[in-house]
């Protein structure tokens, strides 16, 4: 770290950290001693059922708004322009399809784990499968995201890095295991609030300094950072508006619609629309924190660029650079620093406690429960603590394997996403969308979709591909030695021997496949799950609509083909997927959100039905919302 003399920390920069930790932990608190004080699974996995949009909404976006995006987006930005703001696009249709698809099935089923889906779809084993993936996902994820803030932190004011691992893992093992998804929830508001005012503080500061708003904007112009749209199809290329705005639908799908730890929180929520209108509001706060992000790397840009201190931030990783500009910029203003430091801190905690409360959810609901019929609620709520706090300290054990591997960390955690969470994608779809699926293609479907993306991307890794970087544009500013250093910057971020050039030649053969664009590994991985596990069922005997468990499907291709008359569609096998359809079909889309066909169930009989709907219910499902 030659360049950089290492920045230090004031008092009341420590202070504000603290303050963060401290309040977390106050929230915690707060929750294991009030309310029903989490002497039941319902409230500590699932905050009673009892929750509203508002906080649900804050707390879906913190989930996967992590360290790894503070501090990885800029830097993209920063070094190739504003084509990744692009993804912005996928979030239309990667929240409208979970509102309106995945939460009413998921709702209506009353679920607490997602995965108990695929055993009332399918079987057992392939519940058991789901919940092992989702698993094996969520630890490496974590690890990631614990181990990320720390190593910026660690790399640019000398911070202790394991310090800031043990100080991030423990409290946050210790808020989730005392306060529950309740805890979980509201601190994740608290964070995300913080972690705007963190890049919101940066990116003024910065504008200021710069010398406004017109100056950044100059800056960025000239120094070629705002992207026009980039159609070329190729999906090698890494970022570009179809790998973005439609393979990024895909990787949102995963993350939104079907990833345990956001289907929790849709659980969690008061009435279905309650959980449909936090999906909504995800739209606006997402866009929000992309367009600071983005922001962030152009102001960065716009102070590097063409001044003689730029050679300070050209040799460091994408992973450091953020954090050294945000020290170098704040030195003079004590208490700010602080505050991104909480706002990097703040993204870890809220990602990673969502994963230890939802491991120890589908831990406890899919693994232990189904073989241990007799455990008291006691027990159980004991036992679900104990997976929380475990799973919490396996996140320091994971933080170290991380550091064992050194990666761009945006690009790993897109990886995961897509090879392991794309899989998962694809066999809810496959249970949902198509009646004919059975077992026994969800099985090897799930299995040949993670062998797909495995292959995939382990190609890329070994063979150092995965859509290149971008050829960087040129700088108008001082052109030749910043180019260079910029090379040499993202040359140090992949860890790649050679840096790839415009002029380079075009992969061939399995050199390309390896080198698809990883936005795409979602896509082709649920769509290999799918396709596989279409064949499969054909092939051993595809399932009969009337044997699928009343709820678990999605009159998809029924509401495809709406104009298509009734006694046609009956012949094509896909208009009324069930004689206890979900309701959603019953009335035109637009009259849906009114509809009061349900209105004359009471809530005893909803309760009632709730009980024993699964899985030989002899009524249809209702509209829970009907009775609020
Ligand atoms: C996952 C999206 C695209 C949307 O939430 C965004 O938050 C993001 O880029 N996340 C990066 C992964 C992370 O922050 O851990
Ligand atoms: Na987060």
């Amino acid at each position: 770290m030659d360049p950089l003399e290492r920045m230090h920390f004031t008092t009341i920069d420590y202070v504000i950290f603290a303050l963060l930790l401290v309040a977390s932990m106050g929230i915690g608190l707060y929750y294991a001693l009030s309310g029903g004080r989490q002497r039941t699974t319902q409230e500590f996995l699932l905050a009673d059922r009892s929750m509203s949009c508002l906080p649900v909404s804050l707390s879906l976006i913190a989930t996967f708004q992590s360290a790894v995006a503070i501090v990885g987006v800029p830097a993209e930005i920063y070094t190739h322009g504003t084509q990744y703001w692009f993804i912005g696009c996928a979030y239309i249709l990667g929240l409208l399809i979970p509102a309106h698809v995945f939460i009413p099935v998921f709702y209506r089923l009353h679920l607490t784990s997602a995965y108990q889906y695929l055993e009332l779809r399918f079987s057992k084993p392939v519940r058991i499968c789901g919940t092992l993936t989702f698993i094996f996902q969520t630890v490496i994820y974590m690890g990631v995201c614990v181990y990320t803030p720390a190593l910026a932190l660690n790399a640019v004011t000398g911070f202790d890095l394991w310090g800031a691992v043990l100080a991030t893992g423990l409290v946050c093992t210790l808020y989730t295991t005392l306060g529950g998804l309740k805890a979980v929830i509201w601190t994740d508001v608290f964070q995300t609030i913080v972690m705007f005012a963190g890049q919101l503080a940066v990116i003024v500061v910065g504008v200021q300094q710069t010398g406004g708003l017109a100056e950044v904007w100059r800056k960025v112009w000239e120094g070629n950072r705002i992207s026009g749209i980039d159609l070329n199809p190729d999906p090698t290329e890494r970022y570009t508006f179809w790998t973005l705005g439609v393979g990024g639908i895909f990787l949102m799908l995963s993350l939104y619609g079907v990833n345990q730890a956001q289907v929790q929180r849709y659980l969690s929520s008061k009435t279905e629309r309650e959980a449909i209108m936090s999906c909504y509001m995800v739209f606006p706060s997402l866009q929000v924190a992309l367009a600071l992000s983005c922001v962030m790397g152009l102001v960065m840009f716009a102070r590097y660029c063409g001044e003689d201190q730029f050679h300070k931030i050209g040799n460091l990783s994408k992973n450091e650079m953020v954090l050294y500009f945000v020290m170098d910029m704040l030195q003079d203003l004590p208490g700010l620093s602080g505050l991104f430091i909480a706002c990097v801190f703040s993204a870890a905690l809220s990602t990673i406690s969502s994963a230890f409360n939802s491991l120890a959810t589908v831990t406890l609901e899919d693994l232990i429960k189904p073989h241990c019929s007799a455990m008291t609620e006691a027990r159980a709520t004991l036992l679900s603590k104990g997976l929380a706090c475990s799973y919490g300290l396996m996140c320091l054990a994971m933080a170290y394997l991380t550091h064992l591997m050194s990666d761009s960390v945006l690009q790993a955690a897109f990886k995961i996403f897509g090879m392991v969470g794309g899989p998962l994608l694809g066999i809810f779809c496959l249970g949902m969308f198509f009646p004919w699926a059975n077992s026994t293609g969800a099985l090897v479907g799930l299995g040949s979709g993670l062998v797909m993306a495995f292959w995939v991307g382990i190609g890329s890794i070994v063979t150092r591909t995965s859509g290149g970087p971008a050829a960087v544009s040129h700088f108008n500013c001082t052109a030749v030695q910043l180019s260079e250093n910029i090379t040499t910057a993202i040359g140090t971020a992949l860890n790649s021997t050679a840096v790839p050039t415009s002029t380079s030649s075009q992969p061939m053969g399995l050199q390309r496949f390896y080198s698809l664009s990883f936005m795409w590994y979602s896509a082709l991985s649920s769509f290999t799950v799918v396709i596989t596990g279409l064949i499969v069922s054909f092939l051993t005997g595809p399932m009969k609509e009337e044997d699928v468990t009343p709820g678990t499907l999605y009159p998809l291709l029924g509401n495809m083909l709406y104009f298509v008359p009734d006694n046609l569609k009956q012949n094509l096998c896909c208009a009324t997927p069930l004689g206890h359809r979900p309701i959603i079909q019953e009335c035109p889309p637009a009259q849906h959100k009114e509809s009061n066909v349900q209105a004359d169930y009471t809530e005893e009989e909803e309760e009632e039905e709730r009980l024993n709907f699964l899985p030989t219910s002899p009524t249809p499902v209702t509209e829970h919302e009907t009775t609020v």
